[in-house]
């Protein structure tokens, strides 16, 4: 079974392309493809379907869970599309369980996403390193906290998983910490739900310039994020939001069928 490894500013993937929708991808199957020690060593996993003539991303967290969308994921996934002769170089489709969502792979290797609306939907409180945070509740297909604050991000230990509020978390949340940098700049951390604390998060850049528009009382406006891995732009309209980043390809095999069987 062939696979490929990727990476969007270092949130990085194991894709499983199954365009016949065959693979029975177990939860423990995806805990051990991204266990860095007994597997390959990933953030997720993008299992490409096609299904109907269109491509659908089926992505999966490290712990197994499965969430909405995955926003460097996605431009990884746009990436392969292109690199394994699936799709011409531009702009296609590719359905997610958030929606379908429109992608632009461009020759520099970089992929820009419309991610769709990013909704503000209340405030909340994330509590990180025994500081309570306030931030807002921003829905980008995936639920996130995203909380700009004035204490420097790079300080916190994100080790543990952050507090919040279940009542208004139900199903969790990832959690974003970010500082504004410069103008229209900022620098973010953050704690995935399912993952733990990754070097980036495509959705969650998206969420944190939602979220600081936001404590502007603004609904639009374009800004740089800096994260661990690198660095990504985002615009953000009333009715939809755009992801620009890097998307890079660092390898491909084939799965051991022994080890793969076992799994199951
Ligand atoms: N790393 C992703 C987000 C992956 C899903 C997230 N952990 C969740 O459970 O919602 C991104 O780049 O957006």
């Amino acid at each position: 079974m062939e696979f490929v490894k990727g990476h969007g500013t270092e949130n990085d993937f194991v894709v499983l392309p199954d365009l016949d929708d065959a693979l029975d991808l177990t939860v423990a199957r995806v805990q051990a493809l991204c266990d860095r020690q007994r597997g390959l060593g990933a953030d997720g996993v993008l299992r490409v379907v096609r299904s109907e003539g269109k491509w659908f991303m089926d992505y999966r967290n490290a712990d197994g869970s499965i969430a909405e969308m995955c926003g460097n994921g996605l431009r990884v996934f746009a990436r392969y599309l292109v690199d394994a002769g699936h799709q011409p170089q531009g702009e296609f489709v590719v359905g997610t369980r958030a929606g379908d969502k429109t992608v632009t792979t461009h020759p520099d290797g970089s992929v820009t996403n419309d991610m769709g609306p990013a909704r503000v939907t209340g405030t909340s409180i994330a509590a990180v390193d025994g500081q309570g945070i306030g931030g807002f509740a921003v829905d980008v297909g995936n639920p996130h906290l995203a909380c700009v604050t004035d204490v420097p991000v790079d300080g916190f230990d994100l080790t543990v998983p952050p507090g919040f509020d279940p009542v208004m978390f139900p199903h969790g949340v990832n959690v974003e910490l970010i500082n504004t940098i410069g103008d229209n700049a900022l620098r973010m951390r953050v704690y995935e739900r399912g993952v733990g604390e990754t070097r980036s998060c495509g959705t969650g850049t998206v969420a944190s310039v939602a979220s600081w528009l936001a404590g502007q009382g603004r609904t639009t406006g374009s800004a740089t994020v800096d994260v661990l891995g690198g660095q990504v732009f985002v615009t953000i309209e009333p009715t939809t939001s755009t992801l620009t980043g890097p998307a890079v390809l660092v390898a491909r095999g084939e799965l051991d069928k022994s080890w793969w069987d076992a799994l199951a």
